[in-house]
């Protein structure tokens, strides 16, 4: 059996394993000890406490002098879009020159360029390049990614994503979970025929989604021009049929329905959330479905931010998320999500951290494996830099203030600072 000591570790925070995502005042909650070890057994969680508590042993297979380094758990991304074939800077630089989404669109930009060139792409390619992504977010601090189809849009294509994400999960030491959302758009052949790829869809894609164990969720982009809440209902229903939970993209650009509908059905999640009255946010409160907010979304859109405090004032459980994806937020980077939910959202440094792990992990339901520093959890990690307090992380934002992370037991980075 391997073990592992940390030990000597300024201050180890994160600690414990609540049994409901945290809200309100606990949200700001992060239970911590100064001067600790932790202590690790094949992968896993085995003790920690503080160094005057630790046993003495015979020996170790390795132990790691923590002095002046802060410990906390590796991030969960609960929203991503990261197997994608091509970057989109083209339609960025088209965007700084002042084009609208709308003139983007027209010349075949937006989802439906993703779509075209992921069809075009082998499972293999995507394969590929979505492993060196996973790869960077783990040196991030990333230990824990759910992953969406959604750029593929045909029966083909969307089941091509869906294989590539079933062997990213076989292959990578994350957790990742996996979500279907065909319903991200319309294809071109369907643009006045929404019922026939809704029929698709339901008929044709989820059948072999279910039988092939293809994905954990089922997501819709509930948006005006997109999907109304009517249909959203209908296909996640349908999901729902095959054990998928929903997590509906609501509330981006319009009060769309889609936190109604989310809370409806029960969903794990409602993300985005840009876009919430009052009425909307005590709804949502009221409900056990997370509110996801990618403020990195509405950065690079440059649209107003989430209005983090009053979903947190109003009782709401939330979770931070990168929404890494080509089109709106090609960063996949956890670090700089808390340090924007501080800087331009008002949370708490504590908030932002417990809404960036253990609130991710619930929202894609791997709370009880990951997310917090708890005996029998996986042994996922980041060991920082030596730094004075937990608020300098979001404080020092665009700093890398990462030292070391480790994933399911394996060091997945190291620097010598
Ligand atoms: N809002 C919908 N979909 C994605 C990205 C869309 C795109 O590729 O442009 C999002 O979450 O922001
Ligand atoms: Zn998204």
């Amino acid at each position: 059996m391997a073990t592992i000591l940390v030990k000597n570790i300024k201050k180890m925070v994160g600690l414990g394993a609540p049994a409901a995502p945290l809200r309100g005042n606990d949200l700001s909650r992060v239970d911590s000890i100064e001067n600790a070890y932790l202590l690790l057994e094949d992968k896993v969680i085995a003790a920690y406490g503080a160094m005057e508590e630790l046993k003495q042993s015979p020996g170790f297979d390795e132990v790691i002098d923590a002095s002046g380094r802060f410990l906390m758990p590796a991030w969960c991304d609960s929203h991503t879009h990261l197997v994608f074939a091509a970057s989109r800077e083209e339609e960025f630089v088209d965007k700084l020159k002042g084009l609208t989404y709308a003139e983007i669109a027209a010349r075949g930009g937006g989802i439906l360029n993703s779509a075209r060139k992921l069809q075009a792409a082998s499972e293999d390619e995507l394969f590929v390049s979505a492993w060196k992504r996973l790869e960077e977010l783990a040196k991030w601090g990333t230990g824990a990614v759910e992953i969406k189809s959604g750029y593929g849009l045909s029966p083909e294509a969307e089941l091509k994503m869906l294989r590539v994400i079933k062997r990213l999960k076989e292959k990578s030491p994350l957790s990742i979970k996996a979500t279907f959302l065909g319903a991200h758009t319309y294809p071109p052949g369907y643009k006045d025929d929404h019922a026939g790829y809704i029929h698709s869809i339901i008929h044709e894609m989820l059948p072999v989604i279910g039988a092939e164990k293809l994905a954990d969720y089922i997501d819709v982009f509930c948006e005006h021009g997109f999907f109304s809440p009517e249909e959203t209902e209908m296909i996640c229903r349908a999901g729902m049929q095959y054990g998928l939970k929903a997590k509906i993209h609501a509330n981006q650009l319009n009060l769309s329905g889609g936190v109604e509908v989310g809370v409806k059905l029960g969903a794990v999640s409602v993300d985005h959330l840009e876009t919430m009255d009052q009425q909307t946010i005590e709804l949502l409160a009221s409900s056990d479905t997370i509110g996801t907010m990618l403020p990195t979304a509405a950065f690079f859109l440059r649209m107003p931010f989430q209005p983090a405090r009053q979903l947190i004032d109003a009782n709401c459980a939330v979770a931070l998320a990168t929404d890494f994806n080509p089109g709106s937020s090609p960063s996949g980077n956890m670090n700089l999500v808390v340090a924007m939910s501080c800087i331009q959202m008002k949370m708490l440094p504590e908030e932002a951290i417990n809404a960036a792990t253990i609130n991710g992990a619930f929202a894609m339901e791997v709370h009880h494996e990951t997310g917090s520093i708890a005996v029998g959890k996986k042994a996922n990690f980041i060991l920082t830099k030596e730094i004075n307090s937990l608020a300098f992380i979001p404080y020092a934002f665009g700093n890398n203030l990462i030292h070391r992370v480790m994933i399911n037991g394996q060091w997945v980075s190291c620097t010598n600072q």
